[in-house]
C-alpha cells in the first residue's frame, strides 16, 4: 500500500552554519511541502527517530550526507528516498546509499540555464575588470577619462575551453557559440550533439589548458576530479588566460592557484566555488585583485530557484506516495 503523502516525516537539512534549520528553508517550498508533508529539523527527527523515523530526507550542497546520518534519523530503515535541492550530489555518499538501497534525486536541467549565464557573468567580468572599473568609478580617483586604464582582452572569436561538457557545459557552449568563439571541451565521453550543433571540439585537458583564453570548469567533483587543477595544469595555461570555476571548489588545489595568480602564471580567476567554502578571511584569493568571487550563486536566480523548488517537491511526494521518483541520479 502506498503511504498516505500526509503522514509523510520529511528531515529537511539545510546548511551547517544554520545547524540543520527547518526555519531556513525557501518559504514557497516549505508551504507547498507542508500541505502535503510533515517536515522536521535535523534536531527533531533526531530526537524522534526511534518512535517516528523520518521517510525522506531533504538536503542541500554542503550538508554531508551518509550511512550515520541516514541511520540516525531513520534506524529502522524506513528512508525511502534522500532528496537533494541542487544538482551537484558530491556532499552525498552515494556508495553508502547504494549499499542501503536507498534513492538519491537531484534537479538537474532546471538550472543549467542560470547557472551557465553566472559563468558568463564570472568570465566576462574577469575579461573586462569589471569589479575594478566599478570600484574606480564610485572612488574619487576617477576625476577624467583616462584612454589606456583596465584594458581587458577579447572574448568574442577567442578560444574557451569547457571542462565538463554536460547539461551546464553545453548551455555555456551555446552562449560561446553567439560569441563566435571556438569550443574545445574536455569530458569522460564524447557530445557528438554539441560537436555537430555547436562546433566544439574534444581535446585532451592538457591541450585544452594551452590552447584556451578562457577555461571554464562544470565538471562534477569526484574523487578523479578532486584536483584536477593544480601546479601543472596551471602552468600550461597562458599567461593571458582566465580560470573561471562554476564546479566546485575542491576540482582546484587552492595553494596551487593562488601561487599562479599572484605570480601573474595565469591572468586571473573568477570563482563562484572555493575550497575551502567559504574562504577564510585574509585569504589570498579575498585580496588579489585578478579574483572575481561569488558565494556559490551559480543557480541563484528567482526563476531557478523556483524550478528547483518544485522539483524537490515533486520528489519529495513520489517518494512519500511510493511513485518513481522524477530525477533519481544515483
Ligand atoms: O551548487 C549547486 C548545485 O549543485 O546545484
Amino acid at each position: 500500500m502506498p503511504l498516505p503523502s500526509s503522514s509523510c516525516r520529511v528531515a529537511v537539512l539545510v546548511g551547517p552554519e544554520r545547524g540543520f534549520d527547518v526555519d531556513s528553508i525557501d518559504p514557497t517550498i516549505r508551504q507547498q511541502l507542508e500541505q502535503h508533508v510533515q517536515l522536521v529539523d535535523y534536531e527533531t527527527a533526531k530526537a524522534s527517530a526511534e518512535t517516528e523515523p523520518v521517510d525522506v530526507i531533504a538536503t542541500f550542497a554542503h550538508v554531508l550526507v551518509g550511512k550515520e546520518l541516514v541511520t540516525a534519523l531513520s534506524p529502522s530503515r524506513a528512508l525511502k528516498a534522500v532528496v537533494n535541492y541542487g544538482v551537484g550530489v558530491d556532499h552525498i555518499n552515494l556508495d553508502e546509499m547504494r549499499e542501503l538501497g536507498i534513492p538519491v534525486c537531484n534537479t538537474p536541467g532546471v538550472l543549467s540555464g542560470a547557472t551557465a549565464d553566472m559563468a558568463w557573468a564570472l568570465l566576462m567580468a574577469c575579461a573586462r575588470n569589471i569589479v575594478q572599473c566599478d570600484a574606480y568609478c564610485r572612488s574619487d580617483a576617477y576625476t577624467v577619462y583616462r584612454n589606456m586604464i583596465f584594458l581587458g582582452r577579447d572574448v568574442h572569436h577567442k578560444t574557451i575551453g569547457i571542462v565538463g561538457l554536460g547539461r551546464i557545459g553545453t548551455e555555456i557552449a551555446r552562449r560561446a557559440k553567439g560569441f563566435h568563439m571556438r569550443i574545445l571541451y574536455h569530458n569522460r565521453s564524447p557530445n557528438k550533439d554539441a560537436e555537430d550543433k555547436l562546433g566544439a571540439t574534444l581535446v585532451s585537458l592538457d591541450d585544452l589548458l594551452k590552447e584556451s583564453d578562457y577555461v571554464v570548469l562544470v565538471c562534477p567533483c569526484t574523487p578523479e576530479t578532486t584536483g584536477l587543477i593544480s601546479t601543472p595544469q596551471l602552468k600550461l595555461m597562458k599567461s593571458t588566460a582566465f580560470l573561471v570555476n562554476i564546479a566546485r571548489g575542491p576540482v582546484v588545489d587552492t595553494d596551487a592557484l593562488v601561487a599562479a595568480l599572484q605570480s601573474k602564471e595565469i591572468a586571473g580567476a573568477g570563482l563562484d566555488v572555493t575550497d575551502p567554502e567559504p574562504l577564510p578571511l585574509g585569504h589570498p584569493l579575498r585580496t588579489l585583485d585578478n579574483v572575481v568571487l561569488a558565494p556559490h550563486r551559480g543557480s541563484a536566480t528567482a526563476e531557478a530557484r523556483a524550478a528547483m523548488a518544485q522539483l524537490v517537491i515533486d520528489n519529495v511526494l513520489a517518494a512519500a506516495r511510493g511513485t518513481p521518483l522524477l530525477t533519481r541520479c544515483a
